[in-house]
């Protein structure tokens, strides 16, 4: 399995925030879901890939190609969809196309034009008249029109509504039928990444808590539902990455499901977490379960 992404020992320092160093790689052929809270740094780690934002240290290589000494060369080859809209308002999309298009050695206006027609979007429509959904919806139809090998998207189903959301999720299916695309993007809807996504990658407060396939992760954690009196156990709490408590019971979610199911017995509930779940415990539970586990 090739690698299209790698990232070595990449970091980056804010004043207030910082992406520690971080090496990781994302898998050619298949669909990676990064996800985390607001501010974990998903649009830093993706504006870096980019070469939009350059790394504090550490190195980034795309196709096998040093993102920093080939940038030109690499950008041919990725789709790349902001949740910024970086075009001129004033401009209508046929315009718009036309100052895109040259940049791209594989630029195909039919391809264009038939995503416009699945997307609904006429080319005289100005670009400030265009709704949010809408202006995601021509980001992706500039991202997919020049035979792109790599879909890199920020939020890319952010503004859209639950129909158009779908047929996004069928539409990169279907861009996924070619075992040389990738596609990495980053969303809050963790449902859609039940749906579509092969590998999840969690940052949270600008660390990397994981990077694997979806079963791998559904085999690590557990969720546990049971009274509170069963919390009053310290080796009880100490196996849980985050828990809430209620009037009724408790709910946590551990990585030591075996240490767990050994110490409760029946006295408590165990099942899969969703990765919303995943998401909530960690964030919640605000240990150091990042560094546990890289
Ligand atoms: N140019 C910058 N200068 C200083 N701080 C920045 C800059 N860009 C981002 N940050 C900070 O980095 C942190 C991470 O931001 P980032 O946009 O990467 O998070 P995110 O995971 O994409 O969040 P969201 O899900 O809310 O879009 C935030 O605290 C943000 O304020």
């Amino acid at each position: 399995m090739n690698d299209i992404i790698k990232l070595n020992n990449v970091s980056k320092q804010y004043k207030l925030f910082s992406i520690e160093p971080l090496s990781c790689t994302f898998k050619q052929g298949y669909i990676t879901g990064l996800i985390g809270p607001n501010g974990a740094g998903k649009t830093t780690l993706i504006k870096m890939i980019m070469g939009i934002t350059r790394p504090g240290t550490g190195e980034i290589t795309i196709f096998g190609q040093s993102q920093s000494l080939q940038e030109a060369e690499i950008k041919q080859q990725i789709g790349f969809v902001s949740d910024e809209c970086h075009y001129y308002e004033h401009l209508s999309i046929q315009s718009m196309k036309n100052i895109i298009a040259p940049f791209y050695k594989k630029w195909d206006d039919n391809a264009f034009s038939r995503l416009l027609d699945r997307f609904e979007l006429s080319p005289k429509m100005k670009i400030r008249s265009l709704s949010k959904g809408m202006k995601m919806k021509l980001g992706l139809a500039f991202a997919l029109s020049h035979h792109a090998d790599l879909l890199i998207m920020d939020e890319p189903t952010a503004g859209l509504d639950p129909v158009f959301r779908r047929e996004l999720l069928d539409l990169l299916a279907e861009i996924m039928l070619d075992e040389r695309k990738s596609i990495v993007f980053s969303t809050h809807i963790t449902t859609d990444l039940d749906r579509i996504a092969d590998y999840i990658a969690f940052l949270h407060h600008g660390r990397l808590v994981f990077n694997e396939s979806k079963e791998q992760i559904q085999e690590r954690y557990v969720l546990v539902k049971g009274p509170l009196s069963l919390l009053e156990a310290p080796s009880v709490n100490a196996v849980f990455i985050g828990v809430r408590e209620s009037l009724v019971g408790f709910e946590g979610l551990t990585d030591r499901g075996h240490e767990i199911a050994a110490i409760v017995g029946t006295s408590a509930q165990l099942s899969r977490p969703t990765l919303e779940d995943i998401m909530y415990f960690t964030a919640r539970g605000g240990k150091s379960h990042a560094a546990a586990i890289t």
